[in-house]
């Protein structure tokens, strides 16, 4: 088998009550879905360092008391050798007013009404973990950008 090459990346939740940001990407990697706020890990900078840019350079807002680890997962894609390592995490709070960036349009949503249909597939599968608090490890590998070809998802307490 050959080896994979792998790529960090960030996703950050911003999370108020029964209410979840998300942001319509208004251009490349997953253009046309909601998500959640993140990106490629810069030279330099930590993932939670990453994480907080992403939410401001994104979203327009800024995370205050950091951001707490929820999440790690791997997604691969048939016949390309690069793999997204993705970090996780949740804000613990933030400041200012979601305002829409040249990459996404924030939105928040009540997360009994996510936008699923129109979201990455695997989201459906572990969001719920997240939206009740749980942590989570999981790997998906893709055909495209639409199918699942296979998955392994689990509950954790922690990361090591
Ligand atoms: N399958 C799936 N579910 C949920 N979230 C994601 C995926 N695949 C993904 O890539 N993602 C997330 C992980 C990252 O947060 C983004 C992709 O990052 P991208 O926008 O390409 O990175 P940037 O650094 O912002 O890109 P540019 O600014 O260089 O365009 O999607």
């Amino acid at each position: 088998m050959s080896e994979l090459t792998k790529k960090l990346f960030t996703l950050a939740f911003i999370r108020e009550g029964n209410r979840l940001l998300l942001g319509y990407k208004k251009r490349g990697f997953g253009q046309g879905r909601w998500n959640a706020f993140g990106g490629k890990v810069e030279a330099g900078e930590t993932p939670e360092e990453a994480a907080v840019r992403e939410v401001q350079e994104e979203a327009g807002v800024m995370v205050v008391g950091g951001v707490e680890k929820v999440g790690e997962l791997l997604f691969t894609f048939e016949g390309d050798p690069t793999a997204m390592h993705v970090m996780v995490f949740s804000a613990r709070g933030y400041t200012g007013t979601p305002t829409e960036s040249e990459e996404m349009k924030p939105q928040w949503f009540s997360v009994d009404s996510l936008p699923y249909s129109l979201m990455w597939p695997d989201d459906e599968l572990w969001y719920p973990i997240y939206l009740r608090g749980g942590k989570f490890r999981g790997r998906f590998h893709f055909q495209g950008h639409d199918k699942i070809l296979s998955e392994k998802l689990e509950e954790v307490q922690t990361f090591d």
